[in-house]
């Protein structure tokens, strides 16, 4: 898995989670890859500022409840969110999982 640095304007926590640098994106969420307060290392989701609206909130919500219910040798551990916060976020465990895993 590659991480790329900070930028300026990425928040250096979320939740009691420290970020330590960026995994990837998709549609709707920047994810980062941090460390727990208990020092366990997360993939922490957060719905970009652009597209955080009452839909968006919705739809991460809705993910975050699918998260908490399924669990699995390949799904990511659900670890804590808030989709209420500001800026929507959500902690999973990381996956080392490659193309096609
Ligand atoms: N738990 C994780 N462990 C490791 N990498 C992750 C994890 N979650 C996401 N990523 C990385 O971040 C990228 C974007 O993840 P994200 O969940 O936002 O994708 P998406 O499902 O395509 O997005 P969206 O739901 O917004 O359409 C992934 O392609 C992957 O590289």
């Amino acid at each position: 898995m590659q991480t790329t640095p900070l930028s300026p304007e990425d928040p250096a926590e979320l939740g009691g989670f420290e970020l330590l640098g960026r995994i990837g994106q998709g549609g709707m969420g920047q994810v980062y890859l941090g460390e727990s307060p208990g020092g366990e290392p997360a993939a922490v989701k957060v719905i970009k500022a652009s597209v955080v609206d009452s839909e968006a909130r919705l739809r991460f919500a809705q993910e975050i409840e699918v998260l908490k219910t399924i669990w699995g040798p390949r799904i990511a551990a659900f670890l804590d969110a808030d989709p209420e916060a500001e800026r929507p976020w959500l902690a999973t465990g990381v996956s080392t999982c490659g193309p096609g895993c």
